[in-house]
């Protein structure tokens, strides 16, 4: 059994800046995600793992290496097709959406712009896919709370129905009552609808509930890739891998 991955990244280098202010990123990183699967990558502040996420969608100077999706290279710039097939969520709901669109027009205008039709239905449907009551269709970003933020995030990030999402920290900036809910709700989205994660986490635990697979980072580099087992026992080999499980020790697990 040989498929093809979903996400492929061969020997990706990513630098920022020129000269003396030049930063490498990511250093030669690889990792292969079949499709239906949950992969994490995890690792401190500043290891890279957002910079992975953004090269993929055009947003970060790659120098080297390729990105496939579906065993096609990935270059240029990034148009409808791609946003058909990869959506991004981001760590602050409140920055990603815009303060003065009603949620009715946040989660259309995708839809305006890839030309389909039967706004209303999709609309209402992908509201309730997320857990959001339709009453609050007219309602702006600042009227809701974080998680349910997060929810209009993840609802505008699936209308298209993308089998890829690629999620930076989606739940970090949230409560950590509220939290655990948006977890078990990407779960079972990607139960529902066969998708693909790439999860970035600083936290191990968030990790191991949402991924089969993490490739631990540090400084631009893959330190460690971590399969089902070493994540669910903590069986690790580097001595940075086993600091990231003395900080996850204690988390309590979101229930499924
Ligand atoms: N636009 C940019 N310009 C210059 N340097 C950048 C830029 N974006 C990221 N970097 C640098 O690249 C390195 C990796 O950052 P990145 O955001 O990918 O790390 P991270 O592991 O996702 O951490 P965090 O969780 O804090 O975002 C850091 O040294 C960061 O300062």
């Amino acid at each position: 059994m040989n498929a093809i991955p979903r996400i492929a990244i061969e020997d990706l280098s990513v630098s920022f800046g020129t000269g003396r202010s030049r930063v490498q990123a990511v250093r030669g990183v690889s990792l292969e995600v079949p499709a239906g699967a949950s992969f994490g990558l995890v690792g401190e502040s500043g290891s890279g793992k957002s910079t992975i996420l953004r090269a993929i969608c055009g947003l970060a100077p790659v120098t080297g290496g390729r990105i496939l999706i579906d065993g096609e290279e990935i270059k240029g710039v990034r148009g409808r097709a791609f946003a058909a097939r990869v959506q991004m969520v981001f760590q602050d709901p409140y920055g990603s959406l815009h303060p003065r669109h009603t949620l009715d027009r946040i989660l259309s205008e995708p839809l305006a712009i890839h030309g389909l039709d039967d706004r209303d239905r999709r609309v209402v449907s992908a509201m309730e896919d997320v857990g959001l009551p339709a009453s609050f269709r007219f309602r702006l970003p600042h009227q809701l709370s974080g998680g349910q933020r997060q929810r209009v995030a993840i609802a505008r990030a699936l209308i298209l129905d993308p089998p890829i999402l690629l999620l930076d920290e989606p739940t970090s900036a949230l409560d950590v009552s509220i939290q655990a809910e948006v977890l078990n709700l990407l779960a079972r989205l990607r139960r529902e609808r066969d998708l693909t994660f790439l999860f970035v986490s600083h936290d191990l635990a968030v990790v191991d509930h949402m991924c089969e697979r993490a490739l631990v980072m540090r400084g631009g580099e893959a330190v460690e890739e971590l399969g089902a087992d070493a994540l669910a026992r903590g069986r690790v080999e580097s001595a940075y891998a086993a600091d990231l499980v003395r900080a996850a020790e204690g988390f309590r697990r979101p229930s499924p």
